[in-house]
């Protein structure tokens, strides 16, 4: 059965965190697969997700994982046992080695018998491509191979929850597409995976469902392709040269040689403009209403 997770009316004001609350009213539920966590700088998916693993404790609400209440200091202990966490900043120490470190982590973790151990890891590192750099020292390790022996690292002791943070973030194009083949492969039926990004690419390829964080609360919740079509018969390319109407978003300007070509969401149908099918960033764009006013509308 997958580990779901109920969240009910979620509050959460940091002491020095201003006036509006980090999490204000927040209510979803999570079911298995891969759900992606989306939102702007500050919008609250950190505060989300520290919560949902029992490191951060809510002012109010209920919290419950895989049937067990995060309220209870028995239910904690149960969701640590089945939960995988990669969080923004992990620390590592340098002077251990990748194989060392995955077993000091293995150990934390629980897992006590050393041959159970020692298989654990050495499938780890295969998954995550770095079998021949485990017997390196951390220190000595790109950005992208922390990245992946962070998943490494969460995924140990069979984990039914698996909570990663931004963890494309700062990576080259061939590091990104390789960790996310990587977490494509974790979302099967057994498991739940919940991962924040700001790569909307990340989780138009990777997570079949989404939630859009904004401001402390929930702005979405369904399916990616769902949020995409937010801006389904309002995504229009027009050629170099046509004017967007003033009330017009331009989610992308493309410069060419005869002129700039803009994508744009608008409500009534420029002239010109060609009717597109929306792309996830198009749909996130048309939810936020985010964008840039149109070249031909009234100026801030
Ligand atoms: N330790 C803290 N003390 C005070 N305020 C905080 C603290 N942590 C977060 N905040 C504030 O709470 C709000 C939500 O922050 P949070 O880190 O959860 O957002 P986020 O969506 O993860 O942002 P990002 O995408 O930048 O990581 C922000 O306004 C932030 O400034």
């Amino acid at each position: 059965m997958n580990t779901s997770i109920s969240i009910t009316d979620l509050t959460k004001r940091y002491r020095r965190g201003g006036d509006r609350p980090a999490l204000n009213g927040v209510s979803l539920t999570v079911d298995g697969g891969m759900t992606a966590l989306l939102g702007a700088n500050g919008a609250g998916k950190t505060t989300l997700m520290r919560i949902c693993v029992g490191v951060l404790r809510p002012d109010g609400g209920r919290v419950v994982v895989g049937g067990h209440d995060l309220g209870t200091a028995a239910g904690r202990r149960a969701v640590k046992r089945i939960l995988g966490y990669l969080p923004q900043e992990l620390s590592m120490y340098d002077d251990l080695t990748g194989r060392e470190f995955l077993d000091y982590i293995a150990l934390l973790k629980g897992v006590d018998d050393k041959r159970v151990r020692r298989d654990q890891i050495e499938q780890m590192l295969e998954l995550t491509g770095l079998s021949e750099h485990a017997g390196r020292r951390l220190g000595g390790y790109s950005g992208g191979m922390k990245r992946r022996l962070g998943i490494a690292q969460a995924l140990l002791a069979e984990p039914e929850l698996i909570v990663v943070d931004e963890p494309t973030a700062g990576l080259d194009p061939s590091e990104r597409m390789r960790f996310r083949s990587l977490l494509a492969g974790l979302g099967g039926a057994r498991r739940t995976v919940v991962l924040s990004t700001h790569i909307l690419d990340d989780a138009a390829q990777t997570c079949p469902n989404t939630i859009v964080l904004h401001q402390g609360r929930v702005a979405y919740q369904g399916s990616t392709a769902g949020l995409a079509a937010v801006a389904e018969g309002r995504t229009y390319l027009l050629p170099p040269g046509a004017q967007a109407p003033p009330e017009a978003v331009v989610v992308n300007a493309a410069a060419e040689v005869e002129g700039t070509r803009y994508r744009v969401i608008s409500a009534r149908p420029p002239i010109g403009g060609t009717l597109m099918t929306p792309t996830l960033e198009d749909g996130y764009a048309a939810l936020l209403q985010l964008g840039e006013p149109s070249p031909t509308g009234p100026r801030p």
